[in-house]
């Protein structure tokens, strides 16, 4: 399978705190990657560097590389808008802006695309049917995306970043402020979108990464060397059989 994005010998400090050392991983395109472990580990501040987002900390340190499309994206020069578009990013608490429903798709997609009305009405429209909404809101269009449901939101941020055509979308806990019928729905989605993204999340819900992930990678801590990987593999070795003895216990349930 072709790997989307290699990591090799990532660090990341705030100030002079260490928060992981030399992490390498890889994720493989068109795949679903749950990122799991316990509070304070690194894990959002790890997928932060996949788009950069990391650059927007204060304080934020990052050394080592990130390969993605032919470019090291922490070394090489790139184009942070173009890097964003492409690798787009689901937030914990959905971050509509505080526009119509419209303008929250048409915002971004006239940013980065010269389109007719027509077409942007039609990028709209295949945007709120790939996640389910377009029945729910074609109506409201012009009303504030903020009266919208939580799980309404979460789909709506995911439209939005859809509508610009990513091939990865980093999802840190899309889930967690979601009922389950909401997360469901999400869920699905994530599968349904799989074909033409590749998907890197953060969860704290086991449940779901045995639902929905095809790779699992823990991330564990230690005082004196902060976050590190401590197994990576096939979601069905990471629960079935797990290789460490810390991801037995913590897939289990028995710590962390
Ligand atoms: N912007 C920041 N500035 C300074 N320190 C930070 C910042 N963000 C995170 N940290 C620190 O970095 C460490 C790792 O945090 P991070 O949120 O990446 O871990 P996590 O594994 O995702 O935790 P959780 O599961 O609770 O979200 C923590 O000690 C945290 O306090």
């Amino acid at each position: 399978m072709a790997i989307e994005i290699d990591v090799k010998n990532l660090s990341m400090a705030y100030g002079q705190q260490s928060v992981f050392q030399n992490i390498s991983a890889s994720f493989e395109k068109n795949t679903i990657n749950a990122i799991i472990g316990p509070s304070g580990c690194g894990k959002s501040s790890f997928v932060s560097c996949l788009n950069l987002l990391s650059r927007s900390f204060p304080d934020a340190r990052v050394s080592g590389d990130i390969f993605w499309n032919q470019k090291n994206l922490n070394q090489d020069d790139v184009e942070l808008k173009q890097v964003r578009r492409k690798i787009g990013m689901l937030f914990q608490q959905a971050t509509p802006f505080p526009n119509s429903i419209r303008k929250n798709l048409l915002i971004p997609l006239q940013e980065h695309f010269k389109l007719s009305k027509e077409e942007q009405n039609q990028a709209l429209e295949s945007a709120l049917s790939q996640v389910g909404l377009w029945d729910e809101v074609k109506d409201r269009l012009n009303r504030s995306a903020l009266d919208l449901s939580g799980g309404q939101k979460q789909r709506l941020c995911l439209a939005r970043a859809l509508i610009l055509e990513p091939e990865v979308i980093l999802m840190d806990e899309p889930c967690s402020a979601l009922d389950p019928l909401a997360t469901q729905t999400i869920e699905a989605l994530i599968k349904k979108i799989k074909s033409r993204v590749t998907v890197i999340m953060v969860t704290h819900n086991m449940a779901q990464a045995r639902r929905i992930a095809d790779h699992v990678t823990l991330f564990w801590h230690k005082e004196q060397i902060g976050g590190y990987i401590d197994a990576t593999g096939p979601a069905h070795q990471m629960f079935e059989d797990p290789p460490t003895e810390t991801a037995q216990k913590y897939v289990q349930g028995l710590m962390g």
